[in-house]
């Protein structure tokens, strides 16, 4: 269990609090820092949790400044919470490129020299966080959902297949769907998880499907104007994977949009609502 957690800011948000925290982190042995928002419901009893997992490039920040979560999650009552992507720090190891190292943890536990020491971002987003979350703040852990965009959606869907029952809503803004068969996500896992692509599947949500792993519903939105649609996210491979495993998809491919956080912020509504119904009901 990490130490002390420190507050960096608190903000009142429709109703509720913006914050940013950050603590000792055992798992990823350097200082990581997390935004969660509680809505105003958190004043009366613990409320329930959705998780939104950032893609490449990405901080705590973006999503908390630029998805627009907040007012939705204080309409329904639901906490957000918004991990880093990456450990962080001089001590840590980077690269240059934007799709490796900090920023670009792809929410796996790194099993390679320079990356293992620090990069052990599943164990830090399913269990160091939830740990830290639960013990300072009015949250029912036992109604969580997640989502996430791009490397972040691809989050989403991986720890919710490797996790049975912990995610109680699934859902996916333009996630990478199959890392190990897309030149950033190969580049990723090679390095983290080394050359034996079997090792990959685990962390590949259309091979985690494939391999009989299985959620009840998933909701995904996609841009139809992405920039990474063809080379990087591949949502037809997801909707393929679902149809022969029977998992109840909802994919709206959305005429027009983009990658970008204006695409998200467009669909956050619909994403929100449907944790909340899931959560709640
Ligand atoms: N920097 C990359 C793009 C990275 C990118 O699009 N990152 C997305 C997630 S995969 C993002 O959310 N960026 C941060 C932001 O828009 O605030 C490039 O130049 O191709």
């Amino acid at each position: 269990m990490a130490g002390k957690l420190q507050k960096v800011s608190e903000s009142a948000c429709f109703g509720g609090v913006q914050g940013v925290y950050t603590f000792a982190s055992d798992t990823c042995a350097c200082d990581m820092t997390f935004g969660l928002y509680l809505p105003p419901q958190a004043k009366d009893g613990s409320v329930p949790v959705l998780w939104y997992l950032s893609g490449l490039t990405c901080t705590h920040e973006n999503a908390m400044v630029k998805a627009g979560a907040q007012g939705w999650a204080a309409r329904h009552g639901l906490a957000l919470v918004f991990p880093d992507t990456s450990p962080r720090g001089q001590e840590v190891a980077d690269d240059a490129a934007y799709d490796l190292g900090q920023g670009a943890g792809f929410y796996v536990d790194a099993t390679q020299d320079p990356w293992a020491a620090h990069y052990r971002m599943e164990t830090h987003v399913a269990r160091e966080l939830p740990d830290v979350v639960a013990a300072h703040f009015p949250l029912d852990m036992d109604r969580q959902g997640i989502t996430g965009h791009s490397m972040g959606g691809h989050g989403a869907l991986t720890l919710a297949l490797r996790n049975p029952g912990r995610y109680r809503s699934v859902s996916a803004f333009a996630p990478i769907t199959a890392p190990g068969r897309v030149a950033w996500g190969q580049k990723a896992l090679r390095a983290y998880l080394g050359g034996d692509e079997t090792a990959w599947r685990a962390h590949d949500t259309v091979a985690l499907i494939e391999d009989g792993h299985r959620l009840d519903e998933i909701l995904v939105d996609q841009g139809t104007a992405d920039q990474f649609l063809d080379s990087g996210l591949k949502p037809e491979l997801l909707a393929e994977a679902c149809r022969k495993a029977g998992i109840p998809l909802t994919l709206t491919l959305r005429e027009g949009y983009d990658h970008s956080y204006f695409f998200v912020a467009t669909f956050m509504e619909a994403h929100v609502a449907w944790a909340a119904g899931r959560l709640k009901a």
